[in-house]
């Protein structure tokens, strides 16, 4: 069966057919519009506790490329926001266009951005990801846009590693990294109950996601399109425009974390 992607005979569009919870009540991305969203004097300040030693590889899963960490403790976890509990970050990952006026899955009043990047978390009231990806409170991604400025350092680590994943399924060691050198300065967010944005689609997912972006220079940018969505030797194509579209609120809040 030929598997989900980004192309005309296997992109968004065709995903309900494999995937029909793609047509469901809560799916993501969505289009936030911050004068819909409403503030909510209850939402707690976000906690990203991240210890740097549990960054473990970094893999071309085909689709994206993804830094995975150890979540076998409570070492690497977010607490605080819209959540309740503690959940352990499990990997993080981007979606990003072939040209810098698109890329986002997110968008803020229909604007993309060039990039999306995704810290997973999931919920330890649950015995693993794959138990927690399954329910409807199990996972919380920090979602946080990159926009087109100065190069990123912190960023550059991770960019410095895609060329030894360049293709699908190549993997290889990525330590002492702490993602929270990703995050921008000030951690205002909207939250809102979706799902993942890929296949399986699962509807597990709370939204947090960032008002302020972090930047990426175009240079920078042109490296994530350096990856290829193929195996070695197959005739290679670029991993690009690896995002969905936003997709229907169908009567969903978004809350906002400031006024
Ligand atoms: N873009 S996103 O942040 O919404 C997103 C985050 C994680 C996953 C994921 O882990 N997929 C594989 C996967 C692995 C195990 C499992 F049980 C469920 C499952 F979806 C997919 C999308």
């Amino acid at each position: 069966s030929h598997t989900w992607g980004y192309g005309p005979s296997n992109g968004p569009d065709k995903w309900a057919k494999d995937f029909p919870i793609a047509d469901g009540s809560r799916q993501s991305p969505i289009n936030i519009v911050p004068m819909e969203a409403q503030y909510d004097p209850s939402l707690k300040p976000l906690k990203l506790n991240y210890d740097q030693s549990n960054a473990k590889g970094i893999l071309n899963n085909g689709h994206s490329f993804q830094v995975d960490f150890v979540d076998d403790a409570d070492s690497s976890t977010l607490t605080g926001g819209p959540i309740t509990g503690t959940y352990r970050l499990r990997q993080f990952h981007f979606h990003w266009g072939a040209s810098d006026d698109r890329g986002s899955e997110h968008t803020i009043n229909n604007v993309k951005f060039p990039s999306e990047l995704h810290l997973v978390h999931w919920n330890t009231k649950y015995p693993s990801f794959g138990e927690a990806a399954s329910q409807p409170d199990g996972l919380a991604v920090v979602g946080v846009f990159l926009k087109i400025g100065a190069a990123n350092p912190r960023l550059q680590k991770v960019l410095d590693a895609l060329d030894v994943i360049k293709t699908k399924g190549k993997q290889t060691t990525f330590s002492n990294f702490d993602p929270a050198t990703l995050l921008p300065g000030f951690l205002d967010y909207w939250t809102y109950d979706g799902s993942l944005t890929t296949p399986p689609l699962l509807e597990s997912v709370t939204w947090i996601v960032l008002k302020e972006p972090i930047s990426v220079s175009p240079v920078q940018m042109a490296m994530f399109r350096s990856l290829l969505i193929t195996e070695e030797g197959e005739h290679p194509y670029y991993m690009v425009d690896n995002y969905r579209p936003p997709q229907d609120l169908k009567g969903r809040d978004v809350r906002a974390s400031f006024k």
